[in-house]
């Protein structure tokens, strides 16, 4: 598997099969229906916000355990909606979600495993999907994504939150202002002690998140260091991450752990740990400015998505926020990040306290991505920045295993990322 991995690694782009998604506007529509699949943590959270939500209807929940899928339909009945189709029928249920007439958006939050047949699935059945992080697990199933997404000239979105965290807008918007100068660094993680979680028989519906870690190397969960910080370099909309080198310490946290808390008998037992507890990538970008990706969620760390921007005029810093940029800031010291509040994004500023998880990203992704179907706008981010955002979980094990060696990152854009465009710094709308 390593050696095809790096064979697709150096191959070109695959022969375009439909047309460009750049720039492709929803059709305008006033009401969005919803159909979610998995309704677990995530799901069964998410749910809430799209029910929250004006003109959103969620007409159909599919999770094999029924009683996760009775869950979700009774908050949606309680929302005062018709009660939702239900498909709880085991493992291959989802495809008759996805069949379906009357949905819109299919909405996944499942087992990474599963998140490219579904988000297949819908799109071969004409639906718009929202894939959570990552998006896929291999490289052919980018480029898969893509052509997919081409051919069926539906939206296929990595629901990446983190990219409408209240600091990454207001960097966003501040980098694009020139605040940061010339932009030359950035840096972003997924440094998450997950430990007791992924040993916990009743967090997860299963082993699932941790066996992965038995399987690929690497950087497994890329997407909320590395989407905030590709916008900050305009990633696909005026440069491009052209590869990446990966490194990774050996993989010991998890053995560690499983020794000092799990009984003798646990079917954690029998599984082997493959490295790496912590991974550190460097990408490069076309223009010469490199990104530098952590991941570890094995070993003891306070939360952190590093998520640091570097230019000619200054430094963004975060875990805690804090900033230095000239001519504010003179003599080393760094200054209070928020000072710049009057830079939020106008999503935060129309939203000072938005509900749910996660700070209100999570509310302010699903509010925006609604907005854009309602009013026909174009989405914030596309297949294309979804295929890039998660490259690196298929390319960072195969590096680590090549010893660093440099890996192309694919233009998915197939020449498209020189256009400047709009995204996640989005112009309010009018109406
Ligand atoms: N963006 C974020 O901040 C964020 C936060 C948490 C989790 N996640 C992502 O959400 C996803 C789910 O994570 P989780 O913590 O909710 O896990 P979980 O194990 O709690 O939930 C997964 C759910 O999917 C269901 N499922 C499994 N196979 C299915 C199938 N074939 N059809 C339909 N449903 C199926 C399971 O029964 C379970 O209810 C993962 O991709 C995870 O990385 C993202």
């Amino acid at each position: 598997a390593d050696g095809a991995g790096a064979a697709a690694a150096s191959s070109p782009a695959p022969a375009r099969q439909g047309h460009t998604m750049v720039g492709v506007p929803f059709q305008r529509r006033s009401t969005v229906r919803v159909g979610i699949i998995g309704l677990g943590n995530r799901g069964g959270s998410m749910i809430d916000l799209f029910l929250a939500l004006p003109g959103v209807q969620v007409r159909a929940v599919c999770d094999p355990v029924r009683a996760k899928a009775e869950r979700a339909a009774a908050k949606v009945t309680a929302a005062g909606q018709p009660a939702p189709a239900l498909y709880a029928n085991g493992d291959d249920d989802y495809e008759n979600l996805c069949r379906r007439g009357d949905i819109d958006l299919v909405y996944v939050a499942t087992p990474w495993e599963a998140h490219f047949e579904m988000a297949k699935s819908a799109l071969l059945h004409g639906k718009h999907v929202g894939v959570e992080c990552p998006i896929a697990m291999r490289l052919d199933e980018l480029w898969a994504l893509v052509d997919l997404s081409e051919r069926t000239r539906r939206h296929c979105m990595q629901l990446e939150n983190c990219v409408y965290g209240r600091n990454e807008m207001r960097v966003l918007r501040m980098a694009h202002a020139g605040k940061f100068g010339e932009l030359l660094h950035g840096a972003g993680a997924y440094n998450h002690d997950l430990r007791q979680l992924m040993f916990d028989p009743d967090y997860y519906e299963g082993p699932w998140r941790r066996q992965w870690h038995t399987r690929l190397r690497g950087d497994l969960y890329p997407n909320h260091g590395f989407g905030p910080v590709a916008n900050y370099l305009d990633v696909n909309r005026g440069d491009r991450v052209v590869s990446i080198s990966s490194f990774g310490t050996p993989a010991l946290g998890l053995a560690e752990y499983r020794e000092a808390n799990m009984p003798a008998g646990d079917p954690s037992w029998k599984e082997s740990y493959i490295g790496s507890d912590r991974t550190i990538s460097m990408v490069r970008t076309a223009k010469g400015r490199v990104i530098r990706l952590e991941h570890d969620v094995s070993t003891p760390h306070p939360y952190s998505r590093i998520n640091s921007l570097g230019g000619t005029k200054g430094v963004f810093e975060d875990y805690p926020a804090r900033i230095y940029i000239e001519p504010d800031h003179t003599n080393h010291q760094w200054g209070s990040f928020a000072r710049y509040a009057d830079w939020d994004h106008w999503l935060w500023k129309e939203h000072s306290n938005p509900p749910g998880g996660h700070g209100g990203m999570d509310y302010l992704m699903v509010y925006r991505l609604i907005q854009c179907m309602r009013l026909g706008l174009v989405p914030d981010f596309d297949v294309y920045d979804a295929a890039t955002w998660t490259a690196p979980v298929p390319l960072s094990h195969t590096s680590i295993r090549a010893k660093g060696a440099p890996l192309p990152i694919p233009d998915f854009t197939r020449g498209e990322w020189k256009k400047p465009r709009a995204g996640v710094d989005s112009v309010k709308p009018s109406s």
